[in-house]
């Protein structure tokens, strides 16, 4: 049996990470793994536990034993926690304002990082691979994929596509987006590629351009595989 794919892709908000993953895995027909909504999930979490934010080894054990349930079928990813959906909930200003202060909490990584590990590992064995999205994918949570891509654009290309993305204005997102990456970067790298990782830059390309680029990049990349195995 062929090993599975996994297709690591990082990069900063707005670049196209999670629209054309998604696509990347339904044409696959591969597993796809958000794990943006997981700190989301989180941080929705803890609030409607009235965690307070602050302390952080309150929010870590919460971390440990909320029962995070994710939906990883690329036409209809969905994110639970226990039997409670909450897809809308984790895209709300009151998570978006809040959810790096999970996200640069160690102790939280540490548990994301396992969790995962193992729902790529789920996925896998599912479908045959698994296209798994964030910040640190290509560096921390899967360092082996067999793909891995970190995705750039203009900041100016970023806001607007965020902006449409939400209705509202281009300068409001500005600030709450480049301060939200500026605090995640301080616990993960991800506007340079380590080493062996691919750049794509999305500025100036179409999201149907972008999901070729990606395509390509996973040929070759499988091309190579087969070539040294056989
Ligand atoms: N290459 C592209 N060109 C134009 N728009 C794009 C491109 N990639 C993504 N988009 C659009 O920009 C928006 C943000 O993309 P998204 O996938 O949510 O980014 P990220 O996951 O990196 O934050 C989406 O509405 C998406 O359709
Ligand atoms: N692997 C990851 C994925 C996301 N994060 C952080 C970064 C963001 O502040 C939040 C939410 O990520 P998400 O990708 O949903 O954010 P955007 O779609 O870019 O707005 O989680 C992380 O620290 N590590």
């Amino acid at each position: 049996m062929n090993d599975p794919l996994i297709i690591a892709i990082d990069g900063p908000s707005g670049t196209g990470k999670s629209s054309v993953s998604k696509t990347v895995a339904t044409r696959l027909g591969i597993s796809y793994l958000d794990t943006g909504a997981m700190y989301r999930a989180l941080a929705w979490s803890c609030v409607a536990s009235a965690i307070d934010l602050d302390d952080s080894a309150a929010v870590s054990a919460h971390a440990q034993t909320f029962d995070l349930r994710m939906g990883m079928d690329p036409a209809a990813p969905s994110v639970g926690v226990g039997d409670r959906r909450i897809d809308r909930e984790i895209r709300e200003d009151a998570v978006t304002s809040v959810v790096s202060r999970v996200a640069t909490n160690l102790d939280v990584r540490a548990n994301m990082k396992q969790r995962q590990r193992d729902l790529i590992a789920e996925g896998c064995a599912a479908t045959g691979g698994c296209v798994a999205e964030g910040r640190d994918i290509t560096t921390v949570v899967a360092p082996d994929a067999a793909v891995r891509i970190l995705m750039t654009a203009s900041e100016d290309a970023r806001m607007q596509r965020r902006s449409r993305q939400l209705r509202v204005a281009t300068e409001a997102t500005r600030s709450q987006i480049v301060d939200r990456d500026r605090t995640d970067s301080t616990v993960s790298q991800f506007t340079t590629a380590a080493d062996g990782v691919v750049t794509i830059d999305t500025s100036d390309i179409d999201f149907a351009q972008s999901v070729d680029a990606v395509l390509h990049v996973v040929k070759e990349a499988t091309d190579d595989l087969s070539t040294t195995a056989g």
